[in-house]
């Protein structure tokens, strides 16, 4: 299943002009869906619109109309929902920084709480209850068996996962109080990499938290070396063990999650993995890229970063099954799709360096 089959459906997506939001709308484009974006560019730019309009071209681009706006302000859901009448609602808008949510939690309790409360209000109001909802490998904690299956047990291992696991809870509550409402929860591992024309990718704001933007900025010479947080782990080289997954497979899963829940009036409130399912060690991640780009990246081998589970990855069977969804991609070609976003925009949508990094 994917972006050949075409639709008529309106979608409203929130956050998408964020990483993973870009991705899904140009798939979302070339599937026939008519797209509105609502972001406020708390964590990207306008460039990324005008790059996505770029890929999908001059006629499938009027099918996109985007909108700033903040879902805290009920007043720009409600103007947005006026004037476009949507069949479902992919929801990414949210903050994601796992160090930042510890030192600031009340931003991203107000943020990915408050916002997505609103979101539902202004939804039922307008009769829209239809929705794919970013969660993330987080609420699994540290797992105590891998892979992750759909029905463990949720934890959360600080602010940033209480929120996913809060919102998780949230929808299944609305759902079973008002089952007209259909929720697919989409549970990320470590999404990566990039569209492979290069326009588009991830542009983190500041030094990267996560490994693959940080592997990406030494290999353009924005960083000097990676620290590799744990090399004393129980696996096979002593590095962390994590599923990564590219980000348009990622795309593509939540075409089949829309598609599922066009096609399944009862489907309830219900969480899938996008993973792999296969998992691939820090230093085995650090050697693809230097595969793929050429390019010697300079390690430090430091101690682990706290909170940090040993080995993550999915079990992708339900997602297979239910979905009719797999991932298409293996490290390779991640290792690729980044290398050549990073390789043309050296400086993410920045055409310069505006202020030393
Ligand atoms: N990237 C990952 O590693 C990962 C893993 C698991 C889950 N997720 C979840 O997936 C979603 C998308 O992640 P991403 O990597 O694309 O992040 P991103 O930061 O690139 O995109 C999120 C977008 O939402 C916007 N936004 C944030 N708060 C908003 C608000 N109140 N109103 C309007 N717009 C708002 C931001 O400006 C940004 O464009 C997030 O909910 C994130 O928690 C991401
Ligand atoms: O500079 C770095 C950055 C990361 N790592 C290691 O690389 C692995 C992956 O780290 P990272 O890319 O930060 O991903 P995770 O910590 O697995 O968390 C990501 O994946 C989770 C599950 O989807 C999401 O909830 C989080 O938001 C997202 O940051 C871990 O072992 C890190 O210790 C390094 O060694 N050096």
């Amino acid at each position: 299943m994917g972006s050949s089959e075409k639709s008529q459906e309106t979608i409203l997506v929130t956050g998408g002009a964020g990483f993973i939001g870009t991705h899904t709308v140009v798939q979302l484009l070339h599937g026939g869906f008519r797209v509105s974006i609502i972001d406020n560019f708390d964590n990207s730019c306008m460039e990324a619109i005008e790059r996505v309009k770029q890929l999908v071209g001059p006629e499938l681009s009027k099918k996109l109309d985007f909108n700033l706006g903040d879902l805290r302000k009920r007043e720009d859901l409600e103007k947005l929902f006026s004037k476009t009448k949507f069949d479902a609602v992919i929801h990414f808008a949210g903050l994601k920084a796992v160090g930042e949510s510890v030192a600031n939690p009340r931003r991203y309790f107000d943020n990915n709480l408050i916002g997505t409360i609103n979101l539902y209000e202004i939804m039922a109001k307008h009769n829209c209850k239809k929705m794919v909802f970013s969660s993330s490998a987080t609420v699994y904690g540290q797992p105590e068996k891998i892979p992750c299956v759909e029905d463990f047990e949720l934890k959360a291992m600080n602010p940033y996962g209480r929120t996913k696991l809060f919102l998780e809870e949230i929808a299944r509550d609305i759902q079973k109080a008002e089952p007209d409402w259909s929720i697919i929860l989409l549970r990320y591992f470590n999404p990566v990499s990039a569209h492979e024309s290069g326009k588009i990718g991830e542009d983190p704001r500041g030094i990267p938290n996560n490994l693959m933007p940080y592997i990406q900025q030494v290999a353009v010479g924005r960083l000097p070396e990676l620290n590799v947080y744990g090399h004393d782990y129980p696996t096979k080289d002593g590095s962390a063990i994590r599923d990564y997954i590219h980000v348009m497979d990622l795309a593509d899963g939540h075409i089949a999650a829309l598609r599922k829940l066009f096609s399944t009036p009862d489907i309830g409130c219900v969480a899938y993995n996008l993973g792999t399912g296969c998992g691939t060690s820090v230093l085995e991640m650090v050697a693809a890229f230097e595969k793929a780009s050429g390019k010697k990246i300079p390690i430090k081998l430091c101690p682990r970063r706290p909170g940090d589970a040993t080995a993550v990855y999915a079990s992708t069977e339900k997602a297979k099954k239910e979905l009719g969804w797999k991932a298409k991609y293996g490290v390779a070609e991640m290792c690729r799709d980044q290398w050549k976003w990073a390789s043309n925009n050296p400086w993410g949508y920045q055409s310069k360096p505006q202020s030393k990094p």
